[in-house]
């Protein structure tokens, strides 16, 4: 049995005001289930916690970029589906899957809030606007037409969490507030300019390449998560440019929004 996910980019970072907003992008990961014992980590954890000892997954994404891109929620989210549609369930509810994701995720410590703005984006589909703390989703969108993420995986940047000056959580929850407010009015590029805001000093992040994607005509750049990913919201006639920018920066992959939400989910 398989199930995929889709991988995704941060619109709002959640972590200092446990308000967040993310994009799916069209780039998935895929869970074959199989029987057998297993110690497969984080795949293995999820599928204990629907009473599914005895079974592990095989996890393999269509993108080669970890850190940033919603991976540990999409793992998660298919290694469920794929356990869910074996037994019989195909129309699971979107919030059983992500308190399932937020209670693995904060227990294997890959992450702060249980992330479910990332496991529904990573269910859903498009821009979703997500409380985190009561785990809802506030608002879902289509994501912005003719728009392309470039990503970037800077080298030598690792992942910037614990944050580097936690004096500044307050003053970074407050940005990122508004930055929660733009993406609830359907301002995605407004969003993520302010979440670099909010999120560059608190984490300590390189500015160049946010400084070199906006000036290469990017609509919006910032830290994708926690890093070490960084994006760029683009027009396709900017792309090049953008790309040509980061090269010497690290890794570059160009990637497309997704609206749908992964397959056979209801709501
Ligand atoms: N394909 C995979 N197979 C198994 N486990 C995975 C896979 N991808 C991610 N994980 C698990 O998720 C953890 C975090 O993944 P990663 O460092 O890619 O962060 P991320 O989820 O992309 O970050 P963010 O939450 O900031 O978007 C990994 O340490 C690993 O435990
Ligand atoms: O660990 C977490 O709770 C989070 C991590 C990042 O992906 C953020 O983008 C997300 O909003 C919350």
């Amino acid at each position: 049995m398989r199930a995929r996910a889709w991988l995704g980019a941060t619109i709002v970072n959640a972590v200092a005001s446990w308000k967040g907003a993310a994009v799916a992008i069209s780039e998935h990961i895929e869970a074959r289930l199989y029987k057998g014992s297993c110690d497969c980590g984080l795949p293995c954890m999820a599928l204990r916690a629907v009473g599914g000892d005895g079974f592990c997954v095989e996890a393999s994404a269509s993108l080669g970029f970890r850190g940033g891109v919603k991976s540990s929620s999409a793992v998660v989210n298919a290694s469920l589906l794929a356990f869910l549609r074996y037994r019989g369930v195909h129309d699971p509810s979107p919030r059983f899957i992500v308190d399932v994701n937020a209670r693995v995720g904060i227990e294997a410590g890959v992450s702060v809030t249980g992330a479910a703005d990332d496991a529904y984006a990573s269910l859903l589909g498009g821009v979703v606007v997500v409380d985190n703390r009561r785990r809802v989703v506030v608002k879902r969108y289509e994501p912005p037409r003719d728009t392309l993420v470039v990503l970037l995986k800077p080298r030598g940047v690792n992942r910037l969490w614990p944050p580097c000056r936690p004096e500044l959580r307050g003053q970074a929850a407050r940005v990122a507030e508004r930055a929660w407010e733009e993406a609830l009015e359907g301002r995605v590029f407004e969003a993520v300019r302010l979440n670099w805001e909010a999120y560059r000093g608190y984490l300590c992040a390189p500015l160049e390449p946010v400084r070199l994607a906006l000036e290469a005509g990017a609509l919006a750049a910032s830290l994708s998560g926690l890093g070490p990913v960084y994006e760029a919201f683009v027009e396709e006639d900017a792309v090049e440019r953008v790309v040509a920018a980061w090269r010497a920066l690290g890794e570059v992959t160009v990637v497309r929004l997704e609206s749908r939400p992964v397959c056979c989910l209801t709501g």
